[in-house]
């Protein structure tokens, strides 16, 4: 597929926002950790001379995203004046300018707050890309050949485990039978999970509630919120347990909350309601614990799940080594973008990990199904013990909102990443300022902000 045409692709403007939806109000997206988010992202709009845009986040949840908006700031000055067609066609090389520019890679380096901005503004570029195709995003990749689709990548630190000639290899083996995955796709979708039912802060009866909804919807796959207490994981999976019964599969997400062997004898006190996983058991930075609670509790039958808090590449790079993570957690708004998140899957599919995305936050349902159904019709070719997460959050917020039917995602037909708001959301939800913030603020619902976070313009 050759690349735009350059003209009229020079980038004027990247604008940013502080978008902040007020979840903690419900106990939404509550788990032993973080026990009051405030869904929210930095939302970076990409405009070019001739008008074209992409639009892209990255998740937070509340608190910081200022600080996140400061840094996606400071990347301004390596994308104003550069030609869109130009950075794609050597997207590897811009990639490394804005993740490892000599001043501030000190602050990173490709980690943390300087990664999420990275995210944002990368996520914007694709999505910028795929609509200048007029294509759905998981469309442009299946369109790229293997040589280009492979070339966005940075295979800097990770070519001891894949490099950029197997990379083209291992897709071009899967070339064969394309056109009847995407048939399958667009008619019967991707298997999805959900977490809607077990947010820490939800009382017994919602949950049960909510368990029956999802049945009644088809959902097979269920996730629970746990470590806070014993007593209180035991009660609440059990109600799990027993209202979908023991045919349906029940995962656990401790996020982050123990030691390693906490993490091991909790989870033998909840082995007889027979977890798929546990997610997130210890710290995400925890290589060899994680390594060591799979260890322990695969003679349970439970497998380890993490990557929603994996800082890049490394990182994943040595859990997938170590046998420290059996269901690998990408997630499509932490490390840099899909050119390195394509290279995530390229190690997982090498070391025979299968990939199941973390979703749920604003935006990530909507933009890691176009990700997955790459990798079913690209890569692994398989959907077999692969899901993607789903949770029902923000999506009427959205231009081109993921549909989830029967509990498969249904493919994206509209150009783009699906990540552009509905025009009214920036005017309600940008923090402070948004008339909706102003609204709860001045009722007492919210605490005035302080003067960090007076950031949006
Ligand atoms: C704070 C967030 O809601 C997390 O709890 C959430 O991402 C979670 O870990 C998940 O797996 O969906
Ligand atoms: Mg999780």
């Amino acid at each position: 597929m050759p690349y735009p045409n350059k003209k009229g692709l020079n980038i004027v403007q990247v604008d940013v926002k502080d978008v902040r939806f007020p979840t903690s109000l419900g106990g939404h997206g509550s788990d032993a950790l973080h026990t009051d988010p405030n869904y929210s992202c930095a939302y970076v709009t990409t405009t070019t001379q001739n008008g074209k845009q992409g639009f892209g986040l990255t998740f937070t949840c509340g608190r910081g995203t200022e600080i996140v908006v400061l840094a996606i700031r400071s990347l301004k000055r390596f994308i104003i004046g550069k030609n869109a067609a130009e950075i794609f066609s050597k997207f590897s090389e811009f990639w490394r300018t804005i993740t490892n520019d000599s001043q501030m890679r000190w602050i990173g380096p490709e980690k943390g707050v300087a990664h999420l901005a990275a995210a944002a503004v990368l996520n914007s570029l694709w999505d910028l890309w795929a609509r200048i195709e007029n294509k759905p995003l998981w469309k442009l990749l299946l369109d790229l050949e293997p040589e280009e689709l492979v070339s966005t990548i940075d295979f800097r630190y990770i070519s001891d485990v894949v490099t950029k000639e197997e990379a083209v290899q291992m897709l071009k083996a899967m070339q064969n039978g394309r056109e009847e995955r995407v048939n399958f796709l667009e008619t019967n979708g991707y298997p999805a999970y959900t977490t809607q039912v077990g947010w820490m802060g939800y009382s017994d009866e919602l949950v049960e509630e909510l368990c029956r909804k999802y049945l009644d919807l088809g959902f097979t796959h269920f996730k629970v919120k746990v470590g806070r207490s014993v007593e209180d994981d035991l009660r609440r999976a059990t109600v799990v347990r027993k209202c979908i019964g023991d045919e349906k599969v029940l995962m656990v997400d401790a996020n982050q909350a123990w030691d390693v062997e906490e993490a091991i004898s909790w989870m033998k006190k909840l082995a007889h309601l027979h977890p798929l996983w546990i997610e997130e058991p210890t710290s995400p930075d925890d290589v060899l614990g994680h390594a060591a609670i799979a260890k322990a509790l695969k003679p349970y039958g439970i497998g380890v799940a993490t990557g929603e808090m994996c800082a890049n590449r490394v990182m994943f790079k040595q859990f997938l080594q170590s046998g420290g993570m059996q269901y690998c957690q990408i997630d499509s708004a932490r490390i840099g973008g899909i050119n390195e998140i394509l290279s995530v899957y390229l190690m997982a599919q090498k070391l025979n990990v299968k990939v199941c995305p973390h979703a749920g936050g604003v935006g990530l349902c909507e933009m890691v199904q176009h990700l997955q159904f790459w990798d079913y019709v690209c890569l692994s070719g398989s959907m077999e013990g692969r899901l993607i997460e789903y949770v029902d959050q923000q999506h009427e917020h959205f231009t081109d909102p993921c549909v989830v039917e029967k509990a498969r995602y249904m493919a994206p037909k509209m150009a783009g990443y699906s990540t552009k708001f509905l025009p009214g959301t920036v005017e309600k939800f940008a923090y402070p300022n948004g008339s909706e913030w102003k609204r709860m603020i001045s009722e007492g619902v919210f605490p005035a902000p302080d003067d960090a976070e007076l950031v949006n313009e």
